[in-house]
């Protein structure tokens, strides 16, 4: 359906000019344009493989050397939210009638019109006079999800809707109400009504129904529905926190919305399991993502929350070109299309060889941050500015600065193993980690049960940030430019494809040194007998030590960070789990049931501080994000406790924990300083 060649079509919205209508905005008298986007010119490249259009923040760089992030389409200022409907709401509804279910997500940060530019209103407008001209009945439900609570929001007094699956795997929403209407105005009052009745930060659901009239002899009724999902906003904490706004709610909040980003994710990287049950939202409404759903995401932009912006934008382009890095390889999953390219694609062992790297640390990830492609924007490109946002000058960050593949596959090690392991599960041999640099956490996944743990590591990042307020607050004033963030200079990218690849980095750990822990209450499946069925912590850690030694860096500041963490991970084996991993295991052991397959993602968030105007200073390159955000390569919270053997549902506890809790954390920080050293100052 995109034109990534993903099943999920991700388009933007940029909202009007706001200044216009009195809203406050930062200093736009000597403003520099703040977004602009360039799409592939069909004249000049009639080649061109993309169809993609690229929205870039910032105004230094030239129109050939524009970064930014791709998505499938962008609506600029001036469009109109009814030919927005026309070009890709229509032929959702007209699929409707044939059968096929659909999904709209709007998606963006506070006041960028989400709500408006969805309209459900009008969208049912459309649909009722063709279902009374094909006799077919429409029945609607409203609901919202807050707090992972569905509600009925027909009868808010109603118990919560259950979600389950039935015995023929279909969901059922227990407890959500049908109404059948037959009007616009109608369903206006019924619509209006019921979402009056929304909490500010809930996601907010209609589903349109289409059914047959009940023929007789025959039970197949339903022709297909259309999900409209008027997400919440998404927030930056460190915003909230500063405004007052409630941080946990806004984590939670968060949270949910990487969830989502990641099963659009997995949909369009055709991944064999994708992570529905990450968020209440996407498991209501796994009917009408999986299969032959058709599935839009609008992601709104506001001006006027820039940094929200660019962390929507930067996950829905992730999503985005998730489709195109399958689509290069359509037999494949992403993930394996993903080794392919990065190991395989003469251009990027050419790449490889350009820049000093060696093949088993390349992923096209890693060659392909997300602004890596400006390199390959072609001349005539269309480009469009907008003016709002102030701005400072650019930096530019070196290819290197955008990570690495820290283990290199070791597939072949893993079969001479097999034998010696015995009963260990080894059947996903190449199962890959996905670690973004700029976020502190992973997503794992239980191969058993066929169901995906996806990260939601910038919400756990999220709830770290009291930790790390005050590296924040410094590492503002080392930030120079929004353009400097995830963009490479020129000379520095590599040619690879011609694609923004969102900044995380890819490797790859063999199954028998796989494992994570999970709630028994969650999964049973296997447990990890200790130490003979899974290698030592400090081995992990002293390979992740060694990888950090081999990586080439460019400067000499990052070749001392790359010793730095180097020491910091030699010291930690040393003085905490060469003689404590036995002892660590047999604990977990005894506590957790442990899985010898894990499969982490993260979403991709990027690292721009705003000053106290809220001007924007800077989006620092993964590993510059990941470097600040980690105060000097500490190693973030929830990275280590996953390294340390603590999942990531229970790192995440453990985060909220702290932040209602303060207390109590801190006598758990205590003990994680205590194994951890110098990591967690
Ligand atoms: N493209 C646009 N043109 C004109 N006005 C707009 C546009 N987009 C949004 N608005 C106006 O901006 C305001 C906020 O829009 P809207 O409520 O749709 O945003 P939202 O993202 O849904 O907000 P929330 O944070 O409440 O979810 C509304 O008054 C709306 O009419």
């Amino acid at each position: 359906m995109g034109s990534n060649g993903g099943r999920v079509r991700i388009v933007a919205r940029i909202r009007s000019d706001l200044s216009k209508e009195g809203e406050n905005f930062d200093d736009v008298s000597n403003s520099k344009p703040w977004v602009s986007v360039s799409r592939p010119d069909p004249e000049t490249n009639p080649n061109s493989r993309s169809s993609r259009v690229k929205i870039s923040f910032g105004s230094d760089q030239t129109s050939s050397g524009k970064q930014g992030y791709e998505v499938d389409e962008c609506y600029e200022q001036e469009m109109k939210t009814q030919v927005i409907f026309l070009k890709e709401m229509k032929p959702l509804i007209s699929g409707l009638f044939k059968g096929h279910n659909s999904t709209v997500f709007a998606y963006g940060p506070r006041g960028s019109g989400k709500t408006y530019t969805i309209q459900v209103r009008l969208r049912v407008d459309a649909i009722l006079p063709q279902a009374e001209e094909q006799g077919k009945v429409v029945t609607v439900s409203v609901f919202e999800v807050y707090q992972d609570r569905v509600s009925d929001l027909f009868d808010v007094a109603r118990p919560e809707v259950s979600v389950f699956e039935d015995a023929q795997g279909k969901i059922r929403l227990k407890g959500l109400s049908k109404i059948k209407v037959t009007s616009t105005l109608e369903f206006q009052r019924l619509y209006l009504q019921a979402t009056s009745m929304r909490k500010l930060q809930s996601h907010t659901g209609c589903i349109v129904h289409v059914v047959t009239p009940q023929i007789e002899k025959s039970n197949a009724q339903l022709v297909g529905k259309i999900n409209f999902i008027d997400l919440a906003s998404y927030e930056d904490s460190r915003r909230k926190s500063s405004e007052g706004f409630n941080l946990a709610e806004a984590t939670r909040v968060n949270k949910s919305l990487y969830a989502v980003q990641n099963v659009l994710y997995a949909l369009n990287a055709k991944e064999a399991r994708v992570p529905y049950r990450e968020s209440k939202v996407t498991r209501m409404l796994q009917d009408s993502l999986g299969g032959t759903s058709r599935i839009l995401m609008i992601t709104c932009m506001n001006p006027s929350h820039c940094q929200e912006t660019i962390q929507t934008i930067n996950l829905a382009s992730r999503s985005c070109m998730a489709g195109f890095l399958a689509s290069l390889d359509p037999g494949k999953s992403s993930r394996s299309a993903t080794k392919t390219l990065g190991m395989s694609s003469p251009q990027v062992m050419k790449s490889a060889s350009k820049f000093n790297m060696k093949p088993s640390m390349m992923s096209p990830k890693v060659v392909k941050p997300a602004s890596a492609s400006a390199g390959k924007i072609q001349p005539g490109s269309k480009s469009h500015s907008h003016s709002h946002m102030s701005m400072k000058k650019a930096k530019n960050v070196p290819i290197e600065a955008k990570g690495r593949v820290l283990f290199p596959n070791r597939a072949n090690t893993n079969n001479s193993k097999k034998s010696e392991l015995g009963n260990k599960r080894t059947e996903n041999a190449s199962a890959q980690r996905e670690v973004s640099l700029s976020l502190a956490s992973e997503t794992a996944s239980s191969s058993t049960q066929q169901e995906e743990k996806s990260v939601t590591s910038a919400a756990l990042e999220m709830d770290s940030s009291p930790l790390q307020s005050e590296e924040a607050k410094s590492s503002q004033n080392n930030c120079s430019d929004i353009n400097s963030s995830l963009i490479p200079s020129q000379q520095d990218v590599p040619p690879v494809v011609d694609s923004i690849v969102p900044a995380s980095f890819t490797y790859q750990t063999p199954p028998t040194e796989n494992f994570y822990i999970e709630d028994k209450e969650n999964k049973s499946s296997f447990l990890n007998s200790g130490a003979e069925a899974s290698p030592p912590l400090s081995a992990r850690l002293r390979e992740l030590s060694n990888n950090l030694k081999s990586l080439s860096f460019s400067t000499e500041a990052n070749l001392k960070m790359a010793q730095d963490s180097s020491n910091l991970v030699d010291q930690v084996i040393h003085e905490n789990f060469e003689a404590e991993t036995p002892k660590l295991l047999m604990e977990a052991n005894d506590k957790h049931v442990i899985h010898d397959n894990s499969e982490f993602k993260t979403p991709v968030k990027s690292c721009v501080r705003f000053n106290e105007n809220h001007e924007m200073l800077n989006l620092a390159s993964p590993w510059e994000s990941f470097h600040m955000r980690s105060s000097g390569m500490k190693v973030s919270v929830s990275l280590f406790l996953n390294i340390v053997g603590i999942g990531d549902k229970r790192a995440t506890y453990i985060l909220e924990m702290r932040e209602e809790s303060p207390e109590p954390f801190k006598q758990i920080q205590g003990m994680m300083k205590n194994v951890a050293g110098e990591l967690f100052i």
